[in-house]
């Protein structure tokens, strides 16, 4: 990380009103290259909304701005944001649970052999590749062949986070990814996070348990009420001190009770 190179993705006085509700309130925001950054919050604080603003299906009122690598982007959209490598990750549902691991990994971005035609082989032995090398499957029990259904929902998580690391995400939005896991599930999900870090690209991490998001970020921003409500660094604060910060914000609308 590092501090004096522009953030990978900034929102700046970002607003968003749905008729009377106002979502999100003049909201800064920013993660850097490498930066794990958690994003917690009680239901209904703003954190769906974010996530949509990031992914560019919610575009900010007016006034409110997004900046990619120091860049002021316009007319923020879906397109936009795909093509700046912003890629999520949210629970099971973002597997198509009857196709192999193969195909779920190059969906929608199939390469084709000269003759037009889908590249079978070069998928199944890149899959391969990316399962051994990067998600640590040695054993061989796990293949490319695989159909996800009979896959453990941590391996599901794998198999989408590897996916966004190679399609060279930039900025991989992670949306309650350990929703239903069970804990080896969940505690396998969160090493594939790490692996985002290790890989030098960046991630938001959003997930109502603070258990899950504590251990793996880098920093953590809280939610409330559609506004920024604290920023915190797991180093500067303990796990029992943040869960009574969330509480006492949860009750008064601020940090302090
Ligand atoms: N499309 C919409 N139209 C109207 N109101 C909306 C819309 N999307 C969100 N809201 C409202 O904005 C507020 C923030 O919602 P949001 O879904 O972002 O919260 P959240 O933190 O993700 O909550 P949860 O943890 O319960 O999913 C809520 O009051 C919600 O009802």
């Amino acid at each position: 990380m590092d501090a004096t190179e522009p953030p990978v993705m900034e929102l700046r006085g970002v607003s968003k009103t749905f008729g009377e509700v106002r979502a999100l309130s003049d909201v800064d925001f920013h993660v850097r290259r490498g930066e794990i950054v958690g994003l917690l919050g009680d239901n209904g604080s703003g954190k769906s909304t974010m996530v949509k603003m990031m992914m560019g299906y919610h575009r900010p009122d007016p006034g409110g701005e997004v900046w990619f690598e120091g860049e002021r982007v316009q007319g923020w959209s879906v397109a936009k944001a795909r093509a700046l490598g912003i890629e999520t990750v949210y629970q099971e549902r973002a597997l198509a649970d009857l196709q192999s691991v193969w195909r779920n990994m190059f969906m929608g971005r199939e390469p084709v052999n000269r003759f037009g035609l889908l590249d079978i082989r070069r998928m199944r032995r890149e899959a391969a590749a990316l399962m051994k090398g990067h998600m640590g499957f040695t054993s061989g029990a796990v293949h490319p062949d695989n159909v996800v259904q009979t896959m453990s929902g941590g391996e599901k998580q794998g198999v989408a986070i590897t996916r966004a690391l190679f399609f060279e995400a930039r900025l991989v939005v992670l949306d309650e990814p350990t929703m239903g896991l069970s804990l080896s599930e969940t505690q396998k999900t969160l090493d594939f996070v790490r692996s985002i870090k290790e890989a030098g690209r960046s991630a938001v991490f959003i997930d109502h348990n603070v258990y899950h998001v504590y251990p793996v970020v880098d920093r953590l921003v809280l939610l409330d009420r559609g506004r920024i409500a604290g920023e915190f660094t797991p180093a500067g604060i303990t796990l029992e001190q943040l869960t009574d910060r969330l509480r006492t914000v949860a009750r008064t609308g601020r940090l302090e009770g």
